[in-house]
């Protein structure tokens, strides 16, 4: 069955110009089998699951993100919808995790993060697509998410006992169901390397979607596409012309940030980061701090070191404190 899946991702893919492909270092990739030009949608795809980042208070609708109008589902009274069409298309797959938060006791709120409560709805759907009540394509089937990237070697202990303790909570709201506890804290070390935040137009977290084709997408700190929402719809579009075999990259972080800061944010993802802008730190480094040597012979860049309150010219090394160079 897996290898079947495999062939109806590469099938569809094949029909948008794209393919998977094994990336030297990097695992899987996802790679331009024609040329992409700047603006164009490469891939979009719908969340395999989605949560709200603010379940209890109703931020946004469960089904399409908006903010407006939202009404509490009357049963569960956790999910919050903007209409009742909404509902209707969520509820295949809302009235098994409906049943399950209703019958938590009073003080469940503090259970149901949306980490928690994307795990559920994994979980779910899975059950459903298995029994078909609800249909599996090549780009939306429980295998995509089988074999996703999880580091679970490299987690530390600390988390790992988090993760453990995540999926008892998520045992005691699906208690009829037989959960292999193992797997379950496996998968979520697959969100925290994975999983996306979806933001509107203006940047703002709504929420956090699994998108397991766009997962398949590598990092890079210049990167040749990038990853938007409309809603929770995920669109990856070219930002410069991809050609045919080269590799499409998005940023998983904040790309104005220093080399050292990138690399901090990209810890949760387990690799040093070899992109050009990685492997050519200096330059660039000194610009975005923007502090000039105070050494007039010189045209070198003051930097900062790290945990002191110091900055060292990174052309002629002459150290200026934190004071110095405010005033
Ligand atoms: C969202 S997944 C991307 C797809 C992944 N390569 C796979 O095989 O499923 C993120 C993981 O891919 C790898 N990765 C992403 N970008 C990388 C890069 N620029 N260099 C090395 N590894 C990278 C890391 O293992 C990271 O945790």
């Amino acid at each position: 069955m897996a290898a079947s899946w495999a062939e109806q991702l590469q099938r569809e893919l094949a029909g948008r110009g794209l393919a998977v492909a094994s990336i030297p270092g990097k695992g899987r990739g996802l790679v331009a089998a024609r040329t992409f030009f700047p603006g164009e949608v490469i891939i979009c795809q719908e969340p395999y699951v989605s949560t709200p980042n603010k379940i209890l208070v109703g931020s946004s609708c469960d089904h399409c993100f908006v903010s407006n109008n939202l009404r509490k589902c009357s049963v569960c009274r956790v999910t919050w919808y903007c209409s009742s069409d909404c509902q209707k298309k969520e509820w295949k797959q809302h009235q098994l995790e409906c049943r399950a938060m209703a019958a938590l006791p009073e003080d469940r709120n503090k259970m149901l993060t949306p980490t928690i409560r994307l795990m559920v709805r994994l979980i779910l759907k899975r059950k459903l697509q298995n029994e078909k009540v609800i249909p599996s394509s090549g780009i939306d089937n429980y295998y995509l998410v089988d074999v996703l990237e999880s580091h679970i070697s490299e987690v530390d202990e600390n988390q790992l006992i988090l993760y453990a303790q995540m999926a008892n909570l998520v045992n005691l709201i699906l208690p009829s169901l037989e959960l292999d506890l193992k797997e379950i804290a496996h998968t979520f070390s697959k969100f925290a390397c994975n999983a996306h935040t979806i933001c509107d137009p203006e940047l703002r977290p709504l929420g956090t979607g699994l998108y397991p084709v766009i997962s398949i997408i590598n990092h890079s700190c210049v990167p040749n596409a990038v990853l938007i929402f409309d809603g929770r719809t995920a669109y990856v579009r070219a930002l410069q012309p991809i050609s045919k075999d080269e590799e499409v990259s998005i940023s998983y972080i904040e790309t104005a940030a220093v080399t050292k800061k990138r690399h901090n944010d990209l810890k949760q993802y387990f690799f040093a980061c070899a992109c050009p802008r990685c492997v050519k730190v200096f330059k660039e480094d000194a610009l975005l701090e923007s502090y000039r040597c105070k050494n007039q012979a010189c045209d070198g860049f003051l930097l900062p070191e790290s945990g002191e309150k110091a900055y060292t010219c990174q052309k002629c090394n002459i150290s200026r404190d934190e004071e110095e160079v405010k005033r």
